[in-house]
């Protein structure tokens, strides 16, 4: 048996309509992602409250907190992917392209007695987010040409694929400049787990490598 941290989760996807229970009852809106994203997800990165990193287009890149799961305060049946991102918008953005680097984990996804306790518990992982967010050691992660590269990069090409906490995109025009960029961030894996206080989760699938990347769009 081995272990392996799951993070860095690098997603993308087109942002698509939810329940719309996140700005309305909650105060708090979610961005969500396609099913094809959700699928992609790694089996060994289970349900419950994450933290990291959120562009949307070729915006700035911010926090974020993300619920993976069924919502069991709302019972959902279908397994949902969630960005809170840490910063007010002027407006909504369905239908764009949100790039998210998944970081760590907070805690599982719970039920709860009231929405107001649901509230409180959401307060909490976003200050949870924003304490080991301002850490800096996620800072290489903002620049990670992941996030860097323009969104047509990656709409265009959407056979992107990660190895070992290495984007490449696989396509010949595009992966030179990119690949360049990401041969100087090295094993990211390591560089957390050595500066910053990370959660991790550990599988017996010894099959993957650290680094993965899911992409989808509705359509
Ligand atoms: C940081 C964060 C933590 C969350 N934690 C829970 C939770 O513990 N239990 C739960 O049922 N839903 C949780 N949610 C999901 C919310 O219930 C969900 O975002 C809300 O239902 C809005 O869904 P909608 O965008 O589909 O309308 C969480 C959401 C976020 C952003
Ligand atoms: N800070 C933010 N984080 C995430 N989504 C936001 C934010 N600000 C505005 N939005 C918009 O709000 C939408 C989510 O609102 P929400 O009420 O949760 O509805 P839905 O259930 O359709 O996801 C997102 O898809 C996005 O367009």
């Amino acid at each position: 048996m081995s272990s392996r941290t799951v993070f860095p989760h690098f997603a993308a996807g087109i942002v698509v309509k939810g329940f719309g229970r996140g700005s309305k009852e909650l105060g708090i809106p979610t961005a969500n992602f396609p099913d094809e994203v959700v699928a992609n997800l790694p089996s060994s990165m289970g349900t419950g409250i994450y933290y990291g990193l959120a562009k949307v287009m070729d915006g700035p890149t911010y926090g974020m907190v993300m619920s993976v799961g069924w919502n069991p305060y709302y019972k959902n049946t279908k397994k949902s992917m969630e960005t809170h991102i840490l910063h007010v918008f002027d407006e909504d953005f369905y239908g764009s392209w949100l790039r998210v680097v998944v970081l760590g984990y907070i805690r599982p996804e719970l039920n709860f007695e009231s929405l107001d306790l649901l509230i409180s518990a959401i307060k909490n992982d976003i200050s949870t987010a924003e304490r080991k967010l301002a850490q800096g050691c996620f800072d290489k992660y903002s620049d990670h040409p992941f996030l860097t590269c323009p969104v047509d990069t990656i709409v265009k090409n959407p056979a992107i694929i990660a190895s070992h906490n290495v984007v490449v995109i696989a396509t010949p025009t595009a992966s030179t400049a990119i690949q360049k960029e990401a041969s100087d961030i090295t094993s990211a894996g390591d560089a957390l787990d050595s500066s910053c206080e990370v959660e991790k989760t550990t599988t017996s699938d010894s099959s993957s490598v650290n680094g993965h990347l899911t992409n989808g769009h509705s359509s």
